[in-house]
């Protein structure tokens, strides 16, 4: 039974999904130290945001098949390592869209009103309503950065509330925009003219301390931020400068660049202006849930050698649309590994052309599954869905994707032309009644063949004798044959050959077969 490592809380929920299927065991709270030394006995694991998956805990999980995080942000685990190593990340993209949305109009709302302050200083036993005068939102201007899934609530939301709305999102139009009731601006325009800016970007390279001590300084100083996206998007000593100089009136922060905060962070020195939770955002029981049972449906799906739904390092497909391309997947690998054995050695260049029907369909994932069986021989089960493009990149393959829809023999098709050290050959497949694969044409030869296991290629005179010879050379060897088809442009011109044979080819029967009178060359194949 394969064994999943829970690494952080997770709702019950989600362990039973993963028990049908495996051994789970929770262990929360480990040393880093630890997770490496446990990691190699373990198939999946499964985290929140409080496990960092570094690369070091990822070299040593040699049977990890998955990573499942529950939640969006996946910033807490090597997504490069793990795709090097073949193997796939999921997380829940929406089980706690409205819970972190919803955090996030509340820290508003909690920062205008000292919501905070005003109940502990009631528990306290005292009744200062002097001191606690707040704003409202109504009418002010929230400036909304990143208006994907949470960003888009938190737009309806705070519309509904009689705000005004700015936001900014390099990736969405103005149309989505308009949508949600938004002025789409540059960053510098909602920074100036907002009262309240609310982050819902994802952590990246660009969104690094984005809130810098120059952002800081043109908000309006009456402005209160809100951080319920990551930590490091806010670079926090100059908040905290920002917030003591009175530069802006507030800040609201739920993510930190070091979790759990620093005992001596200096936002934790700011009184009321500032409200600090402690990562909260997805913490509902109803987002709980979700995002277990998303996360662990995966788990459970991938174990059973099944796809995932929301592999972030893997073609992102829909389930209806992956159950409709899959057939074609299993072409594309089969023929990417058949025209591997063909060229033999090394390749250097593949031109991938989708025909018909399939010409119209998102090509990532076939052009994924042409690569996998392309290395499939070099490689074996190293490659994977979620490594084989950049396997291939790094070793030099170019691949070229090409789409022609005019084809129509067969309603999808698909053929891939190899290049590499020892020749160039081609195959093209089809799928017949929508299911079985079809292999309908060898190097520009016209044939019809179920791949099978092992198979003999010849390429031949078309002369009388030829098919006896190699018939009664493969019996002399005792090789049963399952079938045989021959394939040629013209009569008495060159032919392919194509046997799908019970056995193996033995050691020094290929040579035989090369020694034949008319045969040009001769090629076996295992898929
Ligand atoms: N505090 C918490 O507990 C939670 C935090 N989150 C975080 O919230 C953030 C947003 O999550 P979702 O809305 O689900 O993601 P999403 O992918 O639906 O939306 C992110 C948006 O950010 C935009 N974006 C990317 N780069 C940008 C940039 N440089 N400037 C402005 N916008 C940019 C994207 O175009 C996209 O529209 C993520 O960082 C996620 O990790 C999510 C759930 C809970
Ligand atoms: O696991 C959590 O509670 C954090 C959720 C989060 O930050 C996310 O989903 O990106």
């Amino acid at each position: 039974m394969p064994k999943v490592l829970v690494s952080d809380p997770i709702d019950q929920v989600g362990l039973d999904i993963i028990s049908q299927v495996a051994q789970v065991d929770v262990k929360t709270g480990l040393p880093a130290e630890e997770l490496v030394k446990i990691i190699p006995e373990y198939d999946a694991l499964m985290i929140r945001s409080g496990t960092r998956v570094t690369k070091e805990i990822i070299e040593a999980g040699t049977q990890l098949k998955i990573i499942g995080r529950a939640g969006v942000g996946v910033d807490n685990v090597d997504v490069p390592a793990a795709t090097r190593q073949g193997i796939v990340v999921v997380n829940s993209p929406q089980g706690n869209t409205i819970a972190a949305a919803e955090h996030a109009i509340a820290m508003m709302l909690a920062l205008s009103r000292h919501i905070p302050e005003a109940n502990v200083s009631v528990k306290s036993g005292q009744w200062n309503r002097k001191q606690f005068i707040g704003v409202e939102v109504y009418k002010k201007t929230l400036g909304i950065v990143g208006l994907g899934k949470i960003g888009s609530h938190v737009a309806s939301a705070a519309k509904a509330m009689g705000m005004k709305l700015l936001a900014y999102d390099p990736f969405i139009s103005q149309d989505r925009a308009e949508q949600l009731g938004c002025r789409l601006v540059d960053l510098d325009l909602l920074i100036r003219e907002s009262d309240y800016i609310s982050l819902h970007m994802p952590k990246t390279e660009e969104t690094y301390h984005l809130i810098n001590a120059q952002a800081l300084a043109q908000m309006k100083p009456t402005a209160r931020i809100i951080n319920c996206a990551r930590g490091g998007i806010v670079d926090e000593v100059a908040l905290a400068e920002a917030l003591k100089n009175d530069q802006i009136a507030g800040a609201a922060v739920d993510v930190y660049e070091n979790e759990p905060l620093e005992e001596n962070s200096p936002l934790r020195e700011l009184g009321q202006k500032v409200i600090l939770t402690p990562h909260l955002g997805a913490s509902t029981e109803e987002a709980q849930v979700n995002v277990a049972i998303d996360v662990a449906e995966q788990i459970r799906d991938v174990l059973l050698g099944l796809p995932a739904r929301s592999a972030v390092n893997i073609p992102g497909l829909y389930p209806d649309a992956l159950e409709q391309l899959k057939p074609y997947l299993q072409l594309a690998e089969t023929l990417g590994n058949l025209v591997s054995q063909l060229v033999g050695g090394r390749v250097d260049f593949l031109d991938i052309r989708l025909q018909g029907d399939l010409a119209n369909r998102d090509s990532k994932p076939v052009v994924v599954a042409a690569l996998k069986g392309l290395l499939s021989q070099a490689l074996r089960e190293r490659v994977n869905y979620v490594n084989a493009t950049i396997e291939a990149k790094e070793r030099g393959i170019r691949v070229i994707e090409t789409r022609d829809a005019s084809v129509c023999d067969y309603t999808g098709s698909l053929h891939l032309e190899a290049k590499g050290s020892l020749g160039t050959h081609s195959v093209t497949g089809a799928l017949l009644g929508d299911r079985e694969i079809r292999v309908t044409n060898i190097d520009d030869f016209p044939i019809n063949v179920p791949p099978t296991r092992y198979m003999l290629f010849t390429l031949h005179r078309d002369m009388p004798g030829i098919i006896g010879k190699i018939g009664s050379l493969l019996g002399s060897f005792n090789v049963n044959i399952a079938s045989m088809q021959v394939g040629r442009k013209i009569v008495r011109g060159e032919a392919v050959m194509v046997l799908s044979l019970d056995d193996p080819l033995p050691d020094g029967l290929l040579s035989e077969i090369m020694k034949v009178a008319g045969i040009r060359d001769a090629y076996t194949v295992t898929l």
